[in-house]
């Protein structure tokens, strides 16, 4: 914490419905009365390129990486440039990806309660993308055991904090022997030196047994790809992407965004979700250690899901604006 006590918050709105959800996520914060923020904002995204030249400017990089925490919301197409060295600006190795269903929403699966630890930096995301002719494309997908370990020590330190009895680990290393056998190895290795309990699935058995029974799962260890896409899918389970909020962990700095991206079906009309984004900035609040404020926040959120006012894609009419004045009330009457 600095300048004057409060936490330096750094704001990028990005594109689309990123413009909607996060102005509603930092209205709740500044309803936080018990906490203090100053809040600086920051630009990226497919706009910011048009105007600028550059999806990410070195001055919103540095800001983030200087923050004590950045909310960001989501980037258009060129979200790859953007969010990918954001959440190494912050020095992310785990990327947590809460997937619940809440009462009051309709949901697939009513008893999902998951969280997925995506691994953050590696994977098919090292940017490793050759053209070697007309016919063909490569792709080096790297997994080292140091980002495995490291994930692994979070994953242990996460449930054993928590008191929950271990977790799986997701891998397809029946088919990628090299790699997915190093990420599972290295994963089993830390756990079984934690005393921590894991179990193994394979990836696509993954994707039917989660659709299937959620509740035979909860802490869920994957590599980077796999998070990003039974994320997803878990959303799916659970009523929609505008519910499930992330958290990029690094060492000594985070980053908090909602899973989902700029919408550009719904961008402009004022009805886009906002409890990702809020969830989002509940998770920063715990972070932060705020935890009074961050279990209030994720009350507040909780409540509006269960009464209303509810956005569209939650099968109700409301606007974001309302939902979010909704869940500042529900805040204020604590
Ligand atoms: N982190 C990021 O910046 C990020 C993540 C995913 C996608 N993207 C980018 O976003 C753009 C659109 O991608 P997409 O359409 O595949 O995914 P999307 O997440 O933007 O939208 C998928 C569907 O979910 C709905 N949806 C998503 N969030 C919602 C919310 N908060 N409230 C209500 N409905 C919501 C959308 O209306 C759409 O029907 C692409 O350019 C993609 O690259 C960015
Ligand atoms: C846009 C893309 C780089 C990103 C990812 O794959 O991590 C997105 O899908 C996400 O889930 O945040």
């Amino acid at each position: 914490m600095s300048r004057g006590g409060e936490h330096e918050i750094v704001v990028i709105e990005g594109d689309g419905i990123g413009q909607e959800v996060i102005p509603a996520a930092v209205a709740v914060l500044q309803a936080v009365d018990e906490v203090g923020f100053s809040f600086t904002e920051k630009q990226a995204g497919d706009d910011t390129r048009d105007q600028t030249g550059a999806a990410l400017p070195e001055t919103t990089y540095e800001a983030a990486a200087d923050a004590d925490a950045t909310l960001f919301g989501a980037a258009g197409e060129t979200a790859a440039d953007v969010i990918l060295p954001l959440r190494e600006a912050v020095g992310s190795f785990v990327n947590i990806r809460p997937a619940r269903a809440y009462p009051g929403v309709d949901a697939l699966q009513p008893e999902t309660d998951l969280v997925f630890l995506r691994e953050n930096t590696e994977g098919v995301y090292s940017g490793h993308e050759d053209r070697l002719s007309e016919d063909l494309s490569t792709l080096t997908r790297v997994i080292t055991t140091s980002a495995s370990e490291q994930l692994a020590e979070y994953a242990c330190s996460y449930v054993t904090e928590r008191s929950i009895d271990g977790f799986h680990t997701v891998h397809k290393a029946n088919v990628m022997q090299e790699t997915d056998g190093r990420f599972r190895d290295a994963v089993s290795r830390v756990a079984a030196s934690n005393d921590v309990a894991t179990n193994e699935v394979l990836m696509d058995a993954f994707a039917t047994r989660v659709c299937l029974n959620p509740t035979q799962f909860d802490v869920v260890v994957c590599p980077n790809l796999a998070g990003d896409v039974l994320s997803d899918l878990a959303a799916g389970l659970v009523g929609g992407l505008g519910l499930l909020p992330s958290a990029n962990i690094g060492q000594t700095n985070a980053l908090f965004e909602p899973v989902h991206g700029t919408a550009p079906d719904i961008a402009g009309d004022g009805i886009a979700n906002p409890s990702a984004s809020i969830l989002s900035a509940g998770m920063l609040l715990e972070y932060l250690g705020e935890t009074d404020a961050a279990t209030n926040v994720q009350m507040a959120v909780e409540s509006v899901l269960n009464s209303g006012p509810r956005t569209p894609d939650l099968g109700g009419n409301a606007s974001t604006e309302a939902v979010v004045n909704a869940v500042i009330e529900q805040l204020s009457s604590h």
